[in-house]
């Protein structure tokens, strides 16, 4: 009798086949009716499959005479990979058979699927630990290359094809929540755990004593210094991670995005925090005011992300960023114009592309009133500041204790 595959490895599979057929990301999981534990399960799988995607391209095809349909190969892929990161081999590959066999185009496939994930059970572990270090798509490593030099480049991908740790955000106290949690203070603030498992079954989770930031992420925010009393504009807040620390530093924090759907995650993180901010959903080019601090967390092309977002590469090919890098110039100018006469402003993006960091800042030089300050706060590496004095963040920063997102920040001053 047929067994029930476990409903995680057959959504992580629908899951690849979204972002690989249809180049939609991981996170349109609109509509799918799982209990969360399966769920987070499903978009773990998922993403594990999509960070090995070349290594278990590169075992899968000895066995493989043709190229398989699309929902076939990624059954094989997630098979493989989990074979090759310590799955039991009856499980894994007995759920992959029944789930190639309850679907119409791959139910053909069950026994080359059986026949050739048992071969990778035998030997894959092995020959996997042996495969050179996946390289980023073509579009964004030629320009990488040509900003941070080939070794550079390589120091990054040895830690983007590595599953990173969990960062924490603590509402209080943060060395007491690392003591609670068995995580690890940074010299920046962040709580680190290496082994997270399910976020929302951590302790603290429901009490909203904490909230998941990268430990980059986690930085501009404090580049504002003191924020308590003062308004503060988050002027691409969604889903808020910035805000609820403003928040949470005691800032009159507004909350812009031009989402009104992802303006609802920000509700629902004040809500669990406890936390406070006026919330707007509108176009920041448009928004007007005058505020003491602003953070532009600007749309970016995410690439400093890509080792929590394997499924980016795969919905776009870069073809958005001379947009994007349009639509960041044209926030920054406005947002300067939105400042009081001494307010901060924090200009921030989670790209490794130059053109969406450090060339706005550049760009700025000949503009009368506004200063490029030092930025400032503890743990700051010298070694993480640019030239035109910004920081530059890598994901081979802090390589040995787990990397960081890639991030670009610069404090500027207006009046
Ligand atoms: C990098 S994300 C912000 C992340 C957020 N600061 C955080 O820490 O959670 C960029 C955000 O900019 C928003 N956005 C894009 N264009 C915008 C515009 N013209 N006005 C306001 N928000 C915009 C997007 O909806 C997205 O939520």
């Amino acid at each position: 009798m047929p067994v029930s595959p476990s409903p995680a490895r057959q959504a992580a599979v629908d899951l690849l086949t979204q972002v690989l057929g249809e180049g939609r990301p991981l996170s349109d999981m609109a509509g799918r009716a799982l209990a969360p534990a399966d769920r987070a399960a499903a978009l773990r799988l998922a993403t594990e499959t999509l960070r090995g995607l070349e290594r278990a391209d590169r075992l899968l095809k000895p066995h493989l005479r043709k190229r398989p349909a699309l929902r076939v190969m990624n059954i094989l892929r997630l098979g493989t990979v989990e074979l090759c990161s310590g799955g039991a081999a009856h499980g894994v590959v007995s759920d992959c058979v029944e789930i190639a066999a309850a679907g119409k185009r791959s139910a053909g496939a069950k026994g080359m699927i059986n026949a050739v994930l048992r071969k990778i059970a035998a030997d894959g572990p092995a020959a996997w630990a042996k495969l050179r270090v996946p390289r980023l798509p073509r579009w964004l490593r030629d320009p990488l290359v040509a900003a941070w030099g080939a070794p550079g480049v390589a120091a990054m991908e040895a830690v983007q094809f590595r599953a990173p740790p969990l960062d924490l955000t603590a509402k209080g106290d943060a060395a007491a929540l690392a003591e609670a949690l068995g995580g690890t203070l940074l010299p920046t603030g962040s709580v680190r755990l290496q082994e997270a498992g399910q976020v929302s079954a951590l302790p603290g989770y429901v009490d909203g004593t904490w909230w998941v930031q990268d430990a980059a992420a986690a930085l501009p925010a404090k580049l504002l210094g003191d924020v308590a009393g003062k308004s503060v504009l988050d002027m691409c807040a969604a889903p808020g991670g910035k805000t609820l620390q403003l928040a949470a530093a005691g800032a009159d924090v507004t909350a812009l995005d031009l989402s009104a759907t992802r303006l609802e995650r920000i509700r629902e993180n004040l809500g669990r925090t406890g936390l406070q901010a006026r919330l707007v959903a509108g176009d920041a080019l448009v928004h007007e005011g005058r505020y003491d601090a602003i953070l532009l967390d600007a749309p970016c092309s995410a690439t400093g992300t890509l080792r929590r977002h394997p499924d980016l590469p795969h919905a776009h090919q870069g073809e958005r960023i001379s947009g994007l890098i349009e639509l960041q110039g044209a926030l920054l100018d406005h947002a300067l114009g939105l400042l009081k006469p001494g307010g901060r402003l924090v200009f921030a993006t989670c790209s490794l592309l130059p053109d969406e960091g450090e060339c706005h800042i550049e760009a700025l030089d000949d503009r009368p009133g506004v200063t490029v300050l030092r930025p400032e706060a503890p743990g700051l590496e010298e070694g993480w500041r640019s030239e035109e004095g910004g920081l530059r963040l890598r994901p081979d920063f802090w390589a040995d204790a787990g990397g960081m997102d890639g991030f670009y920040m610069a404090v500027l001053q207006a009046g």
